[in-house]
């Protein structure tokens, strides 16, 4: 589902002595893991580990710098554009800013990746209703996204995420804006979805949350993988 060996990443442009770390522009280092389908991750490490550098290559944003990586069964060195965009679709994220589109109600936010498949409006209708009201957001569909609370955006942000059940689902964050009740659902749904073959990978600074769902961790230290397992 997920595989990656020796995988390297260096941001573009940053040359080595503007940097403040040390690294050389170097997020990730050789890092070699597999996720299976059906598999979650806690993805762990300080801030500037570089967590969100791998949810963007797992998210296929950027692709590495050196070393193989496969995910959802396709080998990056041999995925051509117009896969890959296909690929991206079969994927769930929940950025850590949320990015929902401003000028477009909760609706439709919520509605784009099914929009994308090309599916009938009375489903998409249907579906859209219905995590809205698992989220708890029925009476602001009509809402824009810089009119809601920041909990609310990222609930809106998570039920785009997996309204189009998503082969894997990689989420930033998820949780840094719900309370814990509201968390606590995020994380059984991320069971459920797990439990029906979903690959997810999140990743947080929630330390309580981690050890009330104790799960496999990823740790990243320096961009260096210090724990599997
Ligand atoms: N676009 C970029 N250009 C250059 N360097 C970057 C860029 N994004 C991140 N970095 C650097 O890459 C390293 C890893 O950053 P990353 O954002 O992946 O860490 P993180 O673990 O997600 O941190 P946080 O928990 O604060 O979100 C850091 O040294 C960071 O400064």
């Amino acid at each position: 589902m997920i595989r990656l060996r020796d995988v390297s990443f260096r941001h573009e442009g940053v040359r080595d002595d503007v940097r403040e770390d040390n690294q050389g522009g170097i997020a990730l280092r050789r890092l070699s893991f597999d996720v299976p389908q059906g598999g979650f991750r806690w993805l762990l490490g300080p801030s500037g580990a570089g967590k969100s550098s791998l949810l963007r290559l797992l998210h296929l944003a950027v692709r590495p710098t050196s070393g193989r990586m496969e995910i959802l069964g396709m080998d990056m060195d041999q995925t051509r554009r117009a896969a890959l965009a296909r690929l991206r679709r079969r994927i769930g994220v929940v950025h850590q800013d949320f990015r929902l589109l401003p000028d477009l109600p909760v609706f439709d936010n919520i509605a784009l990746p099914l929009r994308l498949q090309h599916r009938p409006e009375d489903e998409i209708r249907d579906e859209v209703l219905s995590i809205l009201d698992w989220v708890g957001l029925r009476a602001r569909a009509t809402a824009r996204p810089p009119h809601l609370s920041g909990g609310e955006q990222q609930r809106v942000a998570i039920a785009r995420a997996v309204i189009h059940r998503p082969a894997l689902v990689l989420a930033d964050e998820p949780t840094n804006a719900l309370d814990d009740q509201q968390a606590s659902r995020l994380m059984e749904l991320f069971q459920d979805l797990a439990g029906l073959g979903t690959t997810i990978v999140v990743a947080t600074h929630n330390d309580g949350l981690v050890r009330r769902y104790p799960a496999h961790e990823l740790e990243l230290a320096h961009g260096r993988l210090v724990r599997d397992g």
